[in-house]
C-alpha cells in the first residue's frame, strides 16, 4: 500500500515537513541536525589535511569531522528538545581525545562545532562539553524506546578520498525505524541516470550544485531536498521498479574489500543485467534507489565483518517509504531492535519490488552454483 501523503513528485512546501505527522517535531529535529552536521563536513572536507586522520583500531580513518559532526547532532537534538534524555547509538566515542595526546585535536574539533554553533545562533562550547555530547551516541539501543541511531559520517573511505560520504541518522521507537534522514554533501542535484557512474563515484568535494538531503517519516513517504539552505521546499520521491532487468543499474561499495564485487557481477549477469555498476561510497546509494537513479544496491561484505545498525538504519526507512524493499539475502527484514549490532544473512539487497525478487532469486541461485562448484 502507498503511504499516505503528496504524489511522487510532488513540491511540498517549506519546513516543517510534515507537519502534523506523528513524529514531525523529531524529523525536523534531524533535518536540522544533519543539515548542521553537513556544513562541517564540508568544511573539513575542503580543508582535509593528513595532520587531521589517525587511525582507529579498526584501521579505518577517523577524522575531525567524525567527532565533530556526531557532537553537533547531539547538540541539537539536545537543543530540540531542552527536556528530554537523549539515548543516541553513535559511531564514535571519546576514548582518545580524553586521552592528553588527544588534546589538540579536541581543540579543532571544539572550534569547528562552535563555528557552526555561531551561525546556528547558540552559545559557544567547551571541550567538555563537546567530550559529553560525543558521550551521548554510546547508548546500547534495543527494541525499548526511542533511540537515535547515528553514523556521523558514513564512507570514511570516500571522505578522505574525495568522493561521496553522507551524514546519517535515524530514529527508533520501539524497535522500529520510525525516521530516517541522510545528509549527502557532495551529491549532485541533478538526476545521474544516464551517467555511466565513474563521474558520479568520483566527484568532488565542494563543487556547486552539490549537496542533497534526503528524509523519511514511517507512514508518509520519503522527500528529498537541498541540503544547504535553512528551510528548503520537499520533493516527493519513489523508487524507480523497472519491467525489465536489462534496464535495471546497480550499486555497490566502490571500495571492494567492503563488499563482494565478483559476487555482485555473477548476481547481475543472471538477472540479465547489462549496465555497468554504480560504485559509491556509503548511504548515499539508498537515496539514489529511493529517487529511482538505479534499481538495485547490493552489499556483501566478509563473512568477518559484523554490521552495525547506523549503517544502514536511516537509508532503510527512506527506501521503504519510497516503495522500496530491503532485506538480508535470505529475505528476512533487516532487525534494528537488537543494540548496536545488525545480524543478518550473508548480505544486504535494496531495490523496489519486481526487481527485489528477481535479485533475491539469482542471489539463492548463484550461491547454489558456487556450492555445486566448491563441493
Ligand atoms: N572491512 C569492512 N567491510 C565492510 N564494511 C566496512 C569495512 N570497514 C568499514 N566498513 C563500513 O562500510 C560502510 C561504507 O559503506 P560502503 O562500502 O558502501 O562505502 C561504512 O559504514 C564503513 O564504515 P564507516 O562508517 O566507518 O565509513
Ligand atoms: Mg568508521
Ligand atoms: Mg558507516
Ligand atoms: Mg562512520
Amino acid at each position: 500500500m502507498a503511504p499516505a501523503g503528496p504524489a511522487p513528485g510532488a513540491t511540498v512546501p517549506a519546513a516543517p515537513l510534515l507537519a502534523g505527522a506523528p513524529y514531525a517535531k523529531e524529523l525536523n529535529a534531524a533535518c536540522d541536525a544533519v543539515r548542521l552536521a553537513s556544513k562541517l563536513c564540508r568544511t573539513v572536507q575542503q580543508q582535509l589535511s593528513d595532520a587531521e586522520k589517525v587511525d582507529k583500531l579498526d584501521d579505518s580513518p577517523v577524522t575531525v569531522a567524525d567527532y565533530g559532526a556526531q557532537a553537533l547532532v547531539a547538540w541539537a537534538l539536545s537543543r530540540a528538545d531542552p527536556g528530554a534524555r537523549i539515548s543516541m547509538v553513535a559511531e564514535e566515542d571519546s576514548a582518545s581525545l580524553k586521552d592528553p595526546s588527544g588534546a589538540a585535536m579536541l581543540q579543532r574539533i571544539t572550534q569547528l562545532v562552535n563555528s557552526v554553533i555561531a551561525e546556528a545562533g547558540g552559545e559557544p562550547l567547551t571541550g567538555h562539553d563537546v567530550i559529553d555530547l560525543i558521550d551521548l551516541g554510546a547508548s546500547p539501543g534495543g527494541g525499548a524506546g526511542r533511540h537515535w541511531v547515528l553514523d556521523p559520517i558514513d564512507g570514511t573511505r570516500g571522505f578522505v578520498g574525495m568522493r561521496q560520504y553522507a551524514v546519517c541518522l535515524g530514529m527508533l521507537q520501539d524497535g522500529d525505524v520510525a525516521l530516517g534522514v541522510l545528509g549527502c554533501p557532495n551529491l549532485p542535484r541533478g538526476t545521474f541516470k544516464e551517467d555511466d557512474g565513474g563521474a558520479v563515484a568520483a566527484s568532488r568535494s565542494g563543487d556547486a550544485g552539490r549537496g542533497l538531503l534526503f528524509a523519511a517519516h514511517r507512514g508518509h513517504g520519503a522527500y528529498v531536498s537541498g541540503l544547504w539552505d535553512a528551510s528548503p521546499p520537499f520533493t516527493r520521491i519513489r523508487v524507480d521498479d523497472v519491467a525489465e532487468n536489462s534496464a535495471a543499474r546497480f550499486m555497490e561499495s566502490f571500495e571492494s574489500r567492503h563488499s563482494d564485487h565478483t559476487f555482485t557481477a555473477e548476481v547481475a549477469r543472471h538477472m540479465g543485467v547489462t549496465l555497468p555498476p554504480l560504485r559509491m561510497d556509503s548511504q548515499v546509494k539508498y537515496g539514489l534507489l529511493s529517487r529511482g537513479d538505479a534499481s538495485i544496491f547490493m552489499r556483501f561484505p566478509p563473512s568477518s565483518y559484523r554490521e552495525k545498525i547506523w549503517d544502514h538504519c536511516a537509508g532503510v526507512v527512506i527506501v521503504e517509504e519510497a516503495g522500496g524493499k530491503v532485506t538480508d539475502a535470505s529475505g528476512a527484514r533487516l532487525d534494528f531492535s537488537r543494540g548496536r549490532w545488525l545480524d543478518l544473512d550473508r548480505g544486504i539487497i535494496a531495490a523496489p519490488p519486481r526487481v527485489h525478487a528477481a535479485v533475491l532469486e539469482a542471489v539463492a541461485a548463484v550461491g547454489r552454483r558456487r556450492d555445486g562448484e566448491g563441493a
